[in-house]
């Protein structure tokens, strides 16, 4: 029977790295030596000291003779960090505990006091980071209550905060102004939202992930993080994605409708990231001035008048499979203005039955409620505010910020999609919360069209994975979490694509675009 084994963040669940069994007896026996007691802030500290370890070796090339700094609070976090502190105080470090609070956690204290660290009050922070190693954040963790203010560290110290980065909450991501940036998290017992989305997200650094053997104990997750090695799971879940033996039509047929006057280069990016992630067939509807430079750009699409557009759904509806190829997917938006024309095309789109990514100027022209399609939408924060504000939901930029998810779901109930949030952290969600985040592997995608690059991904995806056009709202909502799956599926490879245009150096749209091929091979595409 296979085991179910939870992997450290880093490592994706098909890349789980095995070492000697003697090693690791070894390195248990060594970091544990004092330990007497294996109650869980026990493990949770030697997890905890074995990262500051680490980071020592590391930063200051040596562990005796170093000096290590904790902010400690008043609760088990600031106990985790006094376990730690002693640790560290057994293997020749220079420990202090600067207290935040008159009170702090006694048997944390007195562990301290034994292993000959000491204490000191907080107005003596600033002189102690003098020639410090490595501050140890154990001020506060899941137990943050709001309104803390927390002191300032300066940027040249190594920071490992222990569970969470005090200032973030755990739950959503939101962080206080003086949140304390960390290096690298050690967070116990499972991984945590507050660390994935949001500002938490930003701030966390490298993050360890330490087993308590909380299995059993704790409820459903709330989301899961997709890497690169994923991708393969996601698409198979969403259908069979084997290519060979197919024929173009079958490969996946996508209609485009982008561009405008304004903004001719979005259709042209989502054509050919449509292309690129290796489509079948790409059937264009953009306007005249956008159409003479997709011929040039963009070979391979074929244009798409308003009269084949109008025959073509009929044949969908019908379900007729002979003749002229049906359209397996859409993606609408990228680029597009609100004319009467766009309008007019955009509807029949919209009340046809083919599945549907829908981005930037599609997006505005949304209507909340139910409807007859599978569609995915794919806003950014700014997108998203406006299309809750036009579902009567009411909440600022910073609030979206403050919990992601939330708000996304928020988005996918009210609109009755999966919403794909854009963001560092991408956040794909369904109706019923299923979620899977995504991190960019570099800030540099927050390029200027590359969200219409990601568009032309997910159409591909959607075109092939031949979901069914029948619209049944039971229908829309069993292949919800397929629409999901394909969603972070069109994500990592965005995203991967940006690490190897990062590779070369600043990223623009066009360089996404020459990185697909190698990024869709990469993931197993
Ligand atoms: N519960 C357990 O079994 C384990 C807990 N562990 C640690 O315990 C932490 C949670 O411990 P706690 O529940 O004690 O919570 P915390 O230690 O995170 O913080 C709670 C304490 O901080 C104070 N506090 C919170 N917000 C404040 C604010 N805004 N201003 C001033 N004071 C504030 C509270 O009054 C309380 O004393 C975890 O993050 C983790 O580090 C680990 O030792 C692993 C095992
Ligand atoms: N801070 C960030 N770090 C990494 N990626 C980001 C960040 N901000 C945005 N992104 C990604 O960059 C893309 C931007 O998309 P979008 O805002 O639609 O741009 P455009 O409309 O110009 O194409 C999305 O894929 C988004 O997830």
């Amino acid at each position: 029977m296979l085991q179910e084994i939870a992997c450290p963040v880093g490592y994706s669940e098909k890349m789980i790295p095995v070492y000697a069994g003697s090693h690791v007896r070894d390195a248990e026996l060594q970091l544990l030596a004092d330990a007497t007691d294996l109650g869980l802030m026990r493990r949770a500290a030697a997890a905890l000291a074995h990262q500051a370890v680490l980071m020592l070796k590391e930063h200051a090339g040596r562990l005796y003779g170093s000096r290590v700094v904790a902010l400690v609070g008043p609760g088990n976090n600031g106990g985790d960090g006094l376990f730690a502190l002693a640790a560290l105080a057994k293997r020749g470090v220079a420990v202090t505990a600067v207290l935040l609070a008159s009170q702090a956690h006694p048997e944390g204290l007195a562990a301290l006091a034994r292993a000959g660290g000491r204490t000191a009050a907080a107005k003596r922070l600033e002189g102690l980071l003098e020639g410090c190693d490595l501050l140890i954040d154990a001020a506060y963790g899941t137990g943050l209550r709001p309104g803390v203010q927390l002191p300032v560290i300066p940027r040249d110290i190594p920071v490992l905060a222990c569970d969470v980065p005090s200032g973030v909450n755990a739950d959503t991501g939101a962080a206080v102004d003086s949140v304390i940036p960390a290096d690298r998290t050690v967070t116990f017992g499972a991984l945590k939202t507050g660390l994935v989305v949001g500002s938490g997200h930003l701030v966390s650094g490298r993050i360890q992930v330490t087993d308590l053997g909380l299995a059993g104990h704790l409820p459903e997750p709330e989301a899961w993080v997709v890497q690169g090695d994923d991708l393969s799971l996601l698409l198979d879940r969403a259908q069979d994605w084997s290519a060979a033996g197919k024929h173009k039509y079958q490969r996946g047929v996508l209609g485009l409708l982008a561009g405008s006057a304004k903004y001719p280069g979005a259709a042209v990016l989502s054509a050919r990231a449509a292309v690129s992630t290796g489509l079948g067939l790409l059937r264009t509807m953009v306007p005249a001035n956008v159409a003479t430079a997709l011929t040039t750009q963009v070979p391979e699409a074929v244009p798409l008048e308003g009269e084949e557009l109008t025959l073509l759904l009929a044949r969908n509806r019908r379900n007729e499979r002979e003749g002229a190829t049906k359209i397996g997917a859409w993606a609408i938006g990228p680029g597009l203005e609100d004319t009467a024309e766009t309008r007019t095309h955009l509807n029949q789109i919209l009340s046809a039955n083919n599945p549907c990514v829908i981005d930037a100027g599609a997006l505005a022209m949304l209507e909340p409620g139910e409807h007859h399609q599978l569609r995915i939408l794919t806003p950014h924060a700014g997108e998203l505010n406006a299309l809750l504000a036009k579902a009567g939901v009411r909440v600022s930029s910073r609030d979206i910020a403050a919990d992601p998810i939330r708000w996304a779901r928020w988005a996918a109930v009210a609109y009755d999609c999966v919403v794909l949030l854009k963001g560092s952290a991408t956040i794909c969600t369904a109706p019923d919360g299923y979620a899977l985040i995504v991190h960019a592997a570099t800030p540099d995608l927050a390029t200027a069209g590359s969200g219409d690059v990601l568009t032309g991904i997910l159409g591909t995806l959607l075109a092939a994975a031949n979901l069914p056009t029948t619209s049944a709202a039971a229908d829309i909502a069993a292949h919800m979490h397929r629409l999901t799956d394909l969603a972070a599926a069109a994500a990592l490879i965005h995203a991967h694509a940006g690490a190897l245009a990062a590779d070369e150096g600043t990223i623009s749209a066009v360089d996404l675009l020459v990185e697909l091929p190698r990024a869709a091979r990469d993931l197993g595409l």
